[in-house]
């Protein structure tokens, strides 16, 4: 085949001069004073302590800065960016954990940027802790534990333990009632486990993945409403991300059907459960006890409650599989433009970047886009190897290889497209 005139002022005037003066660096990254190096670099800023120790690794080619305006992408946990003026250069966030509300997802995406999350990496972390709050609530372990300390000074303590011991006598949970509201990867991991102790569980959840029913114990009796969850319950477990139809959802009316002294644990947010309404069951004696992930003003104040420092998914293990799963779905999409566990966009994958060029488009889903891109690229004569489309919700995701890079040209009509949020040149 001849090589068209287009075809050669494209080489001559490829995206971005850096393509053929400078090779080596990522042509939709931003540029930032210390790329000068050979290789390709890439550069990451960190919210938050992601892991204990502090050791995260990206592997070669990547480099940790101070300011997020120097970085390519951010790594983080827990800190809110509602309000926080993020950098343009920013094409994507890894959420390690599972929980974005703390994250503007909505406007990120029409800004063009990708969230990740690392669903489940943390789940066992979660259930774990949360069968901890069970069998504390239940056995008056804690009670028992500060009793010793107080009398630690009396030398006759194995004789006043012996006496002091009715006092905390306790119940066991198994053959109780547990109701699991959300059957996702902590809900239905806790469900599980409450099956193999014994217990008779009921779980909730309108929307549960084909992949969490079938790793639901056959044990586990799924009910049709919340209310229908909350009857007779001797424990509530709440295991929902926070969202308009969570925020509130247990309040007075779920707590007067559960069963009397219940046991109410919210490892979730804090925003699932109306606090007062908690408070009021507490002091009435309908909750026994009240575990909950979230110190909050109010929470702190309420008589018989179990509160940790939102500590779920705090284990060494849990942290590790956070950072690993999101730092390699960061990778991926900023290398070869793929997208997995992304919540605000669709999954969408051509493997690794292999063809001359690879040029990713986020933008709304709304009809004609893939033809004003088809037509863009065949007035540049452009030759497509291979291109995919994937929507999810208001946005979707175009990706393609093609024989030859793009000239300038083009790349700026393709970001002239109205809906168009980004224009990525991965290669
Ligand atoms: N305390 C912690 O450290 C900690 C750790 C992990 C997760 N979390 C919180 O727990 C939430 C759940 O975590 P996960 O990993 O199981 O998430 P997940 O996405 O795997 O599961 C959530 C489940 O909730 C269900 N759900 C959504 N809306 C619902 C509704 N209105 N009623 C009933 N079910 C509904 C979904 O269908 C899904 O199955 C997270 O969003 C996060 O807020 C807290
Ligand atoms: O949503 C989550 O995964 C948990 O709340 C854990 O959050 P953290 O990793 O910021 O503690």
């Amino acid at each position: 085949m001849m090589e068209s005139a287009a075809n050669s002022a494209r080489k001559r005037d490829p995206v971005g001069p850096s393509v053929v003066r400078r090779a080596v660096r990522a042509p939709d990254l931003i540029i930032h004073p210390k790329r000068k190096s050979r290789t390709i670099m890439r550069y990451i800023k960190t919210i938050d302590d992601i892991t204990k120790d502090g050791a995260i690794d990206f592997g070669a080619g990547y480099e940790f800065v101070e300011r997020a305006e120097d970085a390519d992408a951010i790594l983080m946990r827990s800190t809110d960016l509602h309000g926080y003026d993020l950098p343009e250069g920013i094409r994507a966030i890894g959420r390690c954990g599972a929980g974005v509300n703390n994250i503007p997802i909505e406007e990120y995406a029409r800004r063009g940027v990708v969230v990740f999350n690392s669903p489940g990496a943390n789940s066992n972390a979660v259930k774990e802790i949360v069968l901890a709050m069970m069998i504390m609530s239940s056995r008056g372990i804690v009670q028992a534990m500060q009793w010793v300390r107080a009398n630690a000074d009396d030398p006759d303590i194995l004789t006043s333990a012996e006496k002091a011991k009715k006092a905390f006598v306790g119940r066991e949970i198994r053959g109780k009632r547990i109701g699991v509201v959300g059957l996702g990867n902590v809900g239905s991991k806790v469900a599980n486990a409450c099956v193999e102790l014994g217990m008779d569980v009921y779980g909730y959840d309108p929307f549960i993945s084909v992949e969490h029913a079938w790793a639901l114990n056959r044990e586990v009796q799924r009910v049709g409403t919340l209310e229908d969850l909350c009857r007779g319950c001797d424990y509530l477990t709440l295991h929902v991300p926070s969202k308009a139809d969570t925020v509130g959802m247990i309040s007075t009316e779920q707590l007067a059907l559960l069963a009397p002294g219940a046991v109410l644990i919210n490892f979730a947010r804090e925003t699932i459960i109306d606090e007062d309404a908690v408070a009021a069951a507490l002091e009435a004696g309908k909750l026994s006890w009240f575990a909950c992930d979230f110190a909050t003003p109010k929470t702190v104040r309420m008589p018989r409650t179990f509160i940790t420092t939102h500590s779920g998914a705090g284990t060494e293990e849990a942290e590790a599989n956070c950072a690993d799963m999101a730092i390699s779905e960061l990778k991926d999409y900023l290398e070869n433009g793929n997208i997995a566990h992304s919540v605000n966009y669709p999954a969408c994958s051509m493997g690794k970047a292999r063809a001359a060029s690879r040029i990713a488009c986020l933008h709304a889903n709304v009809p004609n886009m893939i033809g004003q891109i088809t037509a863009i690229l065949a007035k540049d004569n452009a030759n497509v190897q291979r291109m995919v489309n994937e929507s999810a919700g208001e946005n979707a995701y175009t990706m393609f290889d093609t024989d030859e890079h793009l000239d300038r040209a083009t790349i700026e009509a393709l970001k002239q497209i109205p809906s168009m949020y980004r224009v990525r040149v991965i290669k």
